[in-house]
């Protein structure tokens, strides 16, 4: 049987380096509670920093991690600077992500066009340049976009690329025809997507495989946000449930490697070849999140994980939108 998996993290994520060539560390996220919290505050405190966040950032950078996922819908922008000016980290050393926003359901994109969000972007986390720029998502419409499509979008993230504004451009939330669709827009394989950012876990692989096929045959690195989800977040009937299917899989795997259950997830997902961005207020679970290089999960328990991951699919973003595609 052809393994879709290996013990070894696959190679692909290991292409990609901060500016100064270190390889890229999982992702820390500033994003999901962070863009809500943000936004629920006050009005006339909108525009202060969330000073949280900042620290947490920095406990981050302090423990190692040497790449953040931000986006514009996060408003997070300005902690991002605030925390890579005040770790002391040379920027060259650390890789940023950003997103574009094209709207969400009745929410109407703040800037009208790429191009506008990248400039804003650059100015916002102080610097010149991001190491990597993506759509947020591919739910496209004609009003809350301001009249963009994918393919008109894409060609505005190619250009600044050009432009050298951002060293790397890809996508967020894209299934299939949707890639193909930035990949029909673009002049030659440089320009296609080089990073698909997707919900993953082990309740989403059914729903995952076509992407994540696609995705390692055209060379692009899939990265797992909510890559945690079956600790905290799993749904039944709309309710939240604790007692879900991997739970004693996860606290016998534990035992075995003497890790956490989250360490156990994580280390799952660098397994099938996935980039995981995570995040966490806690300085422990900072530390174990990155403390997952020195061990392996074994084919047979890898297998299981699947198995019992199969049997209980479950999407905790977008999930509408995802009801007409795989
Ligand atoms: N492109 C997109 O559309 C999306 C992108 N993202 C990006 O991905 C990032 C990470 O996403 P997110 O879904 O938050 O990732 P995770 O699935 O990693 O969840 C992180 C949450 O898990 C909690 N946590 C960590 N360890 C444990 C544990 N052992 N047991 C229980 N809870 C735990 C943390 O809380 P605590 O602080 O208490 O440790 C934190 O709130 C976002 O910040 C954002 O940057 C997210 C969603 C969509
Ligand atoms: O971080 C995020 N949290 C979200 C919740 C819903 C839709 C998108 C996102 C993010 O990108």
């Amino acid at each position: 049987m052809t393994k879709t998996h290996s013990n070894k993290p696959i190679s692909l994520i290991h292409n990609y380096k901060t500016k100064s060539g270190k390889p890229i560390t999982l992702g820390t996220g500033t994003g999901t509670k962070w863009q809500w919290l943000k936004k629920g505050r006050p009005d006339d405190e909108q525009d202060t920093l969330h000073q949280d966040l900042v620290d947490q950032l920095i406990l981050a950078l302090e423990n190692g991690y040497n790449h953040i996922d931000t986006a514009e819908v996060y408003t997070t922008h300005s902690e991002v600077a605030a925390a890579v000016k005040q770790s002391g980290i040379p920027r060259e050393d650390l890789w940023i992500t950003t997103k574009y926003n094209p709207g969400f359901r009745t929410f109407v994109a703040r800037s009208k066009t790429p191009t506008e969000f990248i400039d804003n972007a650059l100015k916002e986390l102080e610097t010149d340049y991001v190491d990597l720029f993506l759509i947020h998502s591919p739910f496209f419409g004609e009003v809350i976009s301001h009249g963009q499509t994918i393919e008109s979008a894409w060609k505005e993230l190619i250009a600044a690329k050009k432009a050298g504004k951002v060293r790397e451009i890809g996508v967020s939330n894209f299934a299939v025809a949707h890639i193909e669709k930035a990949i029909k827009s673009s002049e030659s394989k440089e320009y296609w997507p080089k990073v698909n950012q997707i919900e993953f876990h082990p309740y989403l692989q059914n729903q995952s495989k076509n992407i994540i096929d696609f995705s390692k045959e055209n060379d692009i690195l899939i990265e797992a946000y909510g890559p945690l989800t079956p600790l905290f977040r799993i749904k039944k009937d709309g309710v939240e449930i604790d007692d879900h299917p991997l739970k004693p899989l996860l606290a016998k795997l534990s035992e075995k490697y003497g890790k956490t259950d989250s360490q156990i997830l994580l280390r799952y997902t660098l397994q099938k070849g996935i980039l995981p961005i995570t995040t966490s207020s806690k300085v422990e679970r900072i530390k174990q999140s990155l403390d997952i290089y020195d061990f392996a999960i074994s084919n047979e328990d890898f297998d299981e994980i699947e198995t019992i991951g199969n049997s209980y699919p479950f999407r905790g973003f977008f999930d509408e939108e995802f009801k007409d595609f795989d």
